[in-house]
């Protein structure tokens, strides 16, 4: 019987799917990291909240562990690419409790709108202070999102009805989807200069950290009103305590800090400032929604094998599986680094399947490419929504087949189309299962796409692979696998190098400043 262990507090409903399913389940809250890994290689599935951090450790611990399944959003507590390369599949609820998120950012706007909290404190201690508490109106203000998926989209309707102007910064949000939303889609620095309240609704990516930081916070309107129900780490917390003891804030919202459990802040205290302790998804009504979806998608796993909301797996059936597998790992691969190289909005995403990948079932296969896609921008994609996703984002999706053999026996192309062209990737498979990048932007590489990587391109000149290494030996870092290639002998060149540690911001600015160097970025698999 396969065994389950829930290690974040969660409504009964979940234990009580578990066993109705023929699942054994315990529940263990509040382990430190040391004592989930004592216990951990008992289970065949970890449910989670956003409490338990499933690291690389808790995971090499876990030897008997198929899934990992978040009773909510955000999977940032997860380490993907070492679940990946575990083959532990990591799913979560995308949808149970937005409705209960986007109704405690509004919450939290009308508490800083009339200082709710303040005035409470003060009434309740007797000192009846009317006139200290005087409050502002939500009615014709400019709301600004930063982030308009599932949870802004909610937000955006409800601040219509309060007669708020909407305007929304968003790079991936399209013209069209923006109309439809009934929000003005602007540039950061506009939002920035006339939201009289900002509320953040984005995943916390490398983009998005820090995008409320002393910079951006000081082009703020003055009296703005910010509130944060999404990630801690989206705003610079020193910055906005700056503010608003300076007063150009008028009043900030947290319900999400860079540290959790955030037991002490220079911000408590502060006048105007509220703070909730990661509450946004904490209702009755969302906790019953994400307890039901992530024990009947974790059973549904282990018991039957049926995929659904994974965010590191296709759902597929158990014919086609095996053939289509190994297509799908490196479809996946090849969106996902077309989806880290691209920025902006992307139009058009081309799927070439040539030799025998066009005799293949296409659907999982371009499931897969959109999947590996939009996981850089948004946590709740997986290969159920990513077609809709991608619908609802405004990308046109083609799909060309070419039965006839090129270079390769098989081979996948994924083009997109960019403001500055049509630029495209394309792998095969090696022994028909080990997948392999053959081509990055029109040169011709061959390398395995796997856990952390360095991706630089540079003038092809002697001496430049001994820089490098020094400059990555010199940092500690160590190196996997290097793969090179270059459009001719002293143009441009790619060099591909898998690397054991995430690639940090320093090594990154070391690898730029090397002579030669166009561009430099930390790639994740
Ligand atoms: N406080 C809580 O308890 C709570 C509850 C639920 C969700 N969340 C968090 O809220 C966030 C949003 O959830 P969602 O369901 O709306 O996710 P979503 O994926 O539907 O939407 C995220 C949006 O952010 C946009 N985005 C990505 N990069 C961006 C960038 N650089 N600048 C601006 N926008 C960018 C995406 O295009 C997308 O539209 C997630 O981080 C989630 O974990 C928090
Ligand atoms: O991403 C989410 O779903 C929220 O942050 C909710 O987190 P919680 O389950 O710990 O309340």
């Amino acid at each position: 019987m396969p065994k389950v262990l829930i290690s974040d507090k969660m409504d009964p409903k979940a234990a009580q799917i578990f066993r109705e399913r023929g699942v054994e389940v315990d529940e263990i809250t509040g382990k430190t990291p040391e004592e989930l890994k004592a216990i951990i290689g008992q289970y065949d599935g970890l449910a989670i909240r956003s409490s338990t951090k499933v690291t690389k450790e808790i995971l090499d611990a876990a030897t008997n562990l198929k899934v990992v399944g978040r009773a909510g959003i955000g999977v940032d507590n997860v380490d993907i690419p070492a679940a990946s390369a575990k083959g532990v599949v990591v799913m979560n609820t995308p949808f149970g409790n937005s409705i209960t998120t986007a109704e405690h950012a509004i919450a939290l706007m009308f508490a800083l709108a009339r200082q709710l909290p303040e005035a409470d404190a003060s009434t309740q201690a007797g000192k009846w202070e009317k006139n200290r508490f005087m409050g502002v109106e939500l009615t014709a203000k400019t709301l600004g999102l930063i982030g308009a998926g599932n949870i802004g989209g909610i937000v955006a309707d409800r601040a219509h009805g309060l007669k708020m102007k909407v305007v929304a910064y968003d790079p991936f949000l399209t013209p069209e989807r923006a109309v439809e939303m009934g929000v003005e889609k602007v540039t950061l620095d506009e939002l920035l200069a006339r939201a009289d309240f900002i509320t953040l609704h984005t995943p916390l990516t490398d983009q998005t950290r820090n995008i409320l930081s002393a910079e951006n916070l000081a082009k703020t309107k003055p009296g703005v009103r910010i509130i944060n129900c999404a990630r801690g780490g989206l705003i610079d917390e020193e910055a906005l305590k700056a503010g608003l003891d300076s007063g150009h804030i008028a009043g900030a919202a947290l319900d999400v800090f860079v540290t959790e459990p955030a037991k002490e802040s220079p911000l408590f205290g502060t006048p105007n400032f509220i703070s909730t302790p990661h509450l946004g998804a904490s209702t009755t009504e969302a906790q019953v929604n994400v307890a039901i979806q992530v024990a009947e998608q974790m059973a549904d796993y282990l018991v039957t094998g049926g995929v659904t909301n994974a965010l590191n797996m296709p759902s597929l059936s158990a014919e086609e599986a095996p053939k289509l597998k190994p297509y799908m790992a490196l479809a996946e691969k090849l969106g996902s680094l077309v989806g880290q190289l691209s920025h902006g909005v992307i139009p058009r995403i081309s799927i070439h399947a040539e030799g025998a990948a066009a005799e293949l079932n296409p659907k999982p296969i371009v499931s897969a490419v959109l999947s590996g896609f939009l996981r850089t921008q948004t946590d709740t994609v997986n290969m159920v929504n990513a077609p809709f996703l991608a619908r609802e984002r405004g990308i046109e999706v083609r799909e060309i087949r070419t039965e006839r053999e090129g270079d390769y026996h098989t081979l996948v192309r994924v083009s997109v189309k960019t403001e500055a062209g049509e630029r495209s990737v394309a792998g095969t498979l090696f022994g028909d299962s080990a997948p392999r990048l053959v081509e990055l932007f029109g040169i011709k590489v061959e390398a395995d796409l796997a856990g952390h990587m360095l991706y630089v391109v540079n003038e092809d000149a002697p001496g430049f692979i001994g820089r490098i290494g020094t400059l990555l030996g010199e940092a500690g870092v160590n190196i996997g696998t290097f793969h090179l290639g270059r459009r001719q002998a002293g143009g441009e060149a790619v060099l591909l190098l898998s690397v054991d540690d995430e690639v940090s911001a320093e090594l990154l600015a070391g690898v730029k400043a090397l002579p030669g160097v166009k561009t430099a970025m930390g790639l994740a698999f």
